[in-house]
């Protein structure tokens, strides 16, 4: 059986006086040796992009973490300069695509930034400075420090009992790292809370009653997928999930003929 493809997001980022569509290895890194898939880097180009077309040559979809926030009147939120930067071409690429990869089925791992664009997509809104909350823990993880630093594993999160990452953990507890300032606030109604953080931070969620693998965490498993057991678990079964769309759609297509 050939690779399976999965569509990863970008970030527009202007530099060199052009504006580049870019996505940070450590995700490809995971995808290719963790989760034995394929990426195909997809350019935010909002409306340009025939959406339908890319989920029907396509296994699955993988949302990256970012620095930019999710534009706040996505969701009924105020824009600020603070609560900046923002990546209006990401939105207008993110937002549709998920709605359309939950309908159709297709596997969804969303990813920091990503788990906010899955809640935002299907209606929930989002929290921001989340630091700043009564009781809450630092989420954006040690400043200015250098990557394995900042990436560091070091919060524990409380998993569902019988949800989807509670099998993929088979445990009631997982060791994450955390580098984000903005979280879910109100989930989306059609949004399971998977795990939680101590100060009630939620930290995945899945589609309910989707008909694939579509979980948002707002970890980052992808930095040490190739190391740690429990990062390593949710780019696997993200893969497995890819695997099997894969041969579905294939035994379609051949009936099809
Ligand atoms: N901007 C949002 C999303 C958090 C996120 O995706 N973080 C990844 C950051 C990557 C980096 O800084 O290197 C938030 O802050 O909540």
């Amino acid at each position: 059986m050939r690779t399976p493809l999965i569509a990863v997001s970008t970030d527009a980022k202007d530099f060199e006086k052009y504006t580049w569509h870019a996505t940070p290895q450590p995700y490809l890194d995971a995808a290719i040796s963790t989760a034995g898939v394929l990426p195909v880097l997809l350019p935010s180009l909002g409306e340009k992009l025939d959406l339908d077309s890319l989920l029907e040559s396509v296994d699955g979809v993988l949302l990256t973490g970012s620095k930019s926030n999710v534009y706040p009147a996505l969701y009924g939120g105020e824009p600020s300069e603070e609560n900046g930067p923002y990546d209006h071409a990401r939105d207008a690429t993110t937002l549709p695509l998920i709605r359309k990869a939950v309908e159709r089925g297709v596997p969804l791992l969303a990813i920091c930034r990503g788990i906010q664009e899955l809640n935002v997509a299907l209606g929930g809104t989002l929290a921001t400075e989340i630091q700043e909350r009564e009781g809450a823990f630092d989420h954006r993880g040690p400043q200015e420090a250098e990557q394995d630093t900042r990436f560091a594993i070091r919060q524990t999160v409380k998993v569902a009992p019988n949800g989807c990452l509670a099998r993929i953990f088979d445990t009631s507890e997982v060791r994450v790292n955390s580098v984000h300032r903005q979280g879910v606030d109100t989930p989306a109604a059609s949004l399971e809370i998977e795990a939680v953080a101590d100060d009630g931070t939620v930290e995945a969620v899945s589609v309910k009653n989707a008909a694939g693998f579509a979980v948002g965490v707002q970890w980052h498993p992808e930095y040490w997928a190739h190391k740690d057991s429990a990062s390593a678990r949710i780019f696997e079964s993200f893969g497995d999930a890819v695997r099997r769309h894969a041969a579905k759609r294939s035994k379609t297509n051949i009936a099809a003929e």
